[in-house]
C-alpha cells in the first residue's frame, strides 16, 4: 500500500462530530462530578478557550495582530446586558434571552470587527499592533466613563432559568462546553473551507492570494469579522458565569497577556485553544495559591511570547509536523521492510509543444515606470495558444516586472493586454486569475500552514476533484495531497504551485522562474513535464528562467528583454543565435 492511500485511509471525517459530541458527555459527568471550585474555574477556561478560539482565526489562521480581543469580549457582554435590562425583549423571549441576545451580542460586535479590521486592508505588522491596541484602550476608556448597564448591581439571569448558585454552576458549565463545542466545531469547518484557505494564504502572502482568485479584502475583513464575533460570544459567557462584570475583566493588558498565549501555543488549533484557555486561567490561580501577585503571571506570559516570536513558531504547529515526520518514517520503513515500492516507469521524451496558431495573449506598447527607472519601454508581445514562450533576459531586464503588470499587480502601466479577447485593463489580479490567468512566484508564495491537498483545492477554487488534484500531483512528481507543507522543502513548494495553478487549467500561466531550487535531476524531469504541460491541462505557458538550458528543451518561442527593451523575439534557434542576444548575455555565453 503506497503512503497516499494509506493515509487516505486514515481520513475519518465524521471524527470531530464525534469528539464534538464527547466532550458534551464529558462535559456533563464533570460538570456534575467535580467539587464546585473545580467547575467555576473550568467554566473560565472554557470562556477563555472561546476567546482564544476567535483570536486564532485572525492572528494563527490569517496571519494578522489584534491586541482587543478582551475590547470584543466588552462589547459583547455591555450589548447583553443592555438587551436583559434596558429593553422589554426578556419578557417577551423568556428563558431563551439568554441565547438569543449572545447571537445578537456576538452578530453587532461582528460588524464592529469589520469596522477594527478595516485598517488591516493598508497595515501590518507593528503599525497593526499599534491600531488595535489603540481600539483596546478606547473601549476599555468608554466602557469605565458609561459604565455596563448593571450599574444597579442587578444580576443578570442565566440561560434556561439556572440559578446563580453553585448549583446553578455546574448547569452554566454544561451549557458553556455546548457552546464552546459549536463554537470550536463552526471553526473547524471554516478552516477546513475554502475562506479559511484564503485565510491561511493571506496570512503568507497576500499576492499569492490574489493570484490564486482570491479578494485579500474579503479573507481579511471575515478573518476580523468572525474572530469579534466569537469573542463578543465569550463575553455574554462571561456575564453568564459571574452573572454580573465589569471592566476590569477586559482591560488591554489581558487582551495583551491573551495574544502571547495564542502566538505561543497556536490558536488556530482548537485543542491548542483549550490548552492557552487552562494556561490563561491556571497560572494566575497557582499565583494566587502561593499568594505571589497576579501581575507576575504577564511576566509570564510576557517570556513565553518573546520565545514564540523570536523562534518564530507555535507549540501546536510544531508539534504536528514532528508527529507526521515520524509517522512518515514508520511508513517508509514499513515499506522498505515489505518491499513496497513504486515500479519506476521510463517513457519517451514528450516534444516541445507546437502552438495553434491562435493568438492567447496580446500585449501592445506595455511600459512600465518606478519613478526615474524605466521598468519596460513600449514592449509588444503575443502568446500563442498552446505553447511555451520563453522570457528571458540578464538580471533587472524586466521580466518580472512584465509579469507583475499583465497579472494586475501593477495598475500604474500603459500599454494594453488582451487575454483570449478579452482586455485586462482595469482588473484586479483575483478577477484576472478568475479569467484564467493565473501565475507563480519566484519568491516562496505557498503557506505552509496547509496541506498540499488542501492548497490545490484553494488554488483551484474548489473547481478541481480529488481525482483532478491527485493528478496534477502525480504528474509533477509532488508529496501527496495529506502531506503538511511545513514538512516539504522549497523547491519541491514551487512544484506544488505549478501544479496548483495547472489544475485550474487557466488559459494562461505565467512561470517566474519555476526551477529554482530544484537539482539538476529534478530539472529534466521537470522540462519533461513542463514539455507536457500545454496538452495535458489545456494551458498556454509563458516562463521566466535563467536557465537557459531548460528554456531551450521547453520553449518554441522567446523573447529576450534587455534594460526594459525587446531585444529579440521569434523562434528559438533564431533568438539564441542573435548577435544581439548573445552580446547581452556577455560573460554568460557559455550558457547559450
Ligand atoms: N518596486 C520597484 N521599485 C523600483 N524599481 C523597481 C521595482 N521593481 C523593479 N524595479 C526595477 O525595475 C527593473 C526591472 O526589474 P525586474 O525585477 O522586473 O527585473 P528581472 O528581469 O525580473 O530581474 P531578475 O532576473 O533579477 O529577477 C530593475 O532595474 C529593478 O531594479
Amino acid at each position: 500500500m503506497s503512503l497516499a492511500s494509506r493515509s487516505r485511509a486514515t481520513r475519518r471525517p465524521w471524527l470531530p462530530l464525534a469528539i464534538a459530541l464527547g466532550a458534551v458527555v464529558l462535559g456533563a459527568i464533570f460538570g456534575f462530578g467535580m467539587p464546585a471550585y473545580v467547575v467555576f474555574v473550568s467554566t473560565s477556561v472554557l470562556v477563555a478557550m472561546v476567546s482564544l478560539m476567535g483570536l486564532g482565526i485572525v492572528t494563527g489562521t490569517a496571519g494578522m495582530i489584534a491586541l482587543c480581543q478582551l475590547s470584543f469580549g466588552s462589547i459583547g457582554a455591555w450589548i447583553l446586558e443592555f438587551l436583559y435590562l434596558k429593553t422589554p425583549l426578556p419578557n417577551v423571549f423568556g428563558p431563551l434571552s439568554f441565547l438569543l441576545f449572545m447571537v445578537i451580542a456576538g452578530v453587532i460586535t461582528a460588524a464592529l470587527g469589520l469596522v477594527i479590521g478595516l485598517p488591516a486592508l493598508r497595515l501590518r505588522g507593528v503599525n497593526l499592533a499599534v491600531i488595535t491596541l489603540g481600539v483596546a484602550a478606547a473601549v476599555d476608556t468608554t466602557v469605565q466613563q458609561i459604565g455596563f448597564p448593571d450599574q444597579s448591581f442587578a444580576h443578570i439571569p442565566r440561560p434556561f432559568g439556572l440559578s446563580s448558585d453553585p448549583t446553578g454552576d455546574r448547569g452554566y458549565f454544561l451549557f458553556a462546553v455546548i457552546i464552546t463545542v459549536t463554537i470550536a466545531l463552526g471553526i473547524y469547518a471554516l478552516q477546513k473551507s475554502r475562506i479559511g484557505a484564503a485565510w491561511k494564504s493571506v496570512a503568507f502572502s497576500e499576492r499569492g492570494t490574489a493570484s490564486a482568485g482570491t479578494s485579500v479584502r474579503t479573507a481579511k475583513l471575515s478573518a476580523f469579522a468572525l474572530s469579534a464575533f466569537v469573542g463578543g460570544i465569550a463575553g455574554c459567557l462571561i456575564v453568564g458565569q459571574i452573572t454580573q462584570v465589569n471592566y476590569l475583566t477586559f482591560t488591554p493588558i489581558n487582551s495583551l497577556g491573551l495574544y502571547v498565549l495564542s502566538i505561543v501555543v497556536g490558536s488556530q488549533l482548537i485543542d491548542m485553544a483549550l490548552f492557552g484557555g487552562i494556561l490563561f486561567v491556571v497560572i494566575p490561580e497557582i499565583l494566587k495559591q502561593f499568594r505571589v501577585p497576579l501581575e507576575w503571571s504577564s511576566v509570564a506570559f510576557g517570556i513565553l511570547g518573546i520565545q514564540a516570536l523570536t523562534s518564530n513558531s507555535n507549540l501546536g504547529t510544531s508539534v504536528r509536523a514532528a508527529l507526521f515526520r515520524r509517522r512518515r518514517l514508520m511508513e517508509a520503513s514499513r515499506a522498505d521492510a515489505a518491499g513496497d515500492h513504486a515500479a519506476v516507469e521510463s517513457v519517451a521524451e514528450a516534444p516541445i509543444p507546437a502552438g495553434t496558431g491562435r493568438p492567447l495573449l496580446v500585449v501592445e506598447h506595455l511600459t512600465v515606470e518606478f519613478g526615474a527607472v524605466k521598468a519596460l519601454t513600449d514592449v509588444s508581445l503575443v502568446v500563442e495558444e498552446g505553447t511555451i514562450l520563453g522570457l528571458i533576459g540578464p538580471n533587472g531586464a524586466g521580466k518580472s516586472t512584465f509579469v507583475d503588470a499583465i497579472g494586475g499587480f501593477l495598475p500604474q502601466h500603459t500599454g494594453t493586454a488582451v487575454l483570449d479577447g478579452e482586455p485586462l485593463a482595469g482588473l484586479p489580479p483575483h478577477r484576472r486569475a478568475r479569467a484564467g490567468l493565473r501565475r507563480t512566484f519566484q519568491q516562496d508564495r505557498v503557506p505552509p500552514s496547509m496541506s498540499v491537498g488542501a492548497y490545490l483545492r484553494f488554488v483551484t477554487g474548489g473547481r478541481a476533484d480529488p481525482a483532478a488534484i491527485s493528478d496534477a500531483l502525480t504528474f509533477f512528481g509532488c508529496p501527496d495531497a495529506y502531506t503538511p507543507l511545513s514538512v516539504v522543502d522549497v523547491g519541491t513548494r514551487r512544484l506544488v504551485e505549478v501544479a496548483a495553478n495547472l489544475a485550474s487549467r487557466p488559459k494562461l500561466l505565467l512561470l517566474d522562474e519555476p526551477a529554482a531550487g530544484l537539482s539538476h535531476d529534478e530539472h529534466l524531469a521537470f522540462a519533461d513535464r513542463l514539455r507536457r504541460a500545454p496538452e495535458h491541462f489545456g494551458t498556454t505557458i509563458l516562463i521566466i528562467e535563467h536557465d537557459l538550458d531548460l528554456v531551450r528543451s521547453v520553449c518554441s518561442q522567446i523573447t529576450v528583454l534587455n534594460f526594459g527593451e525587446i531585444l529579440a523575439s521569434g523562434d528559438r534557434a533564431s533568438v539564441l543565435n542573435d548577435p544581439k542576444v548573445v552580446s547581452a548575455y556577455m560573460g554568460e555565453t557559455e550558457m547559450l
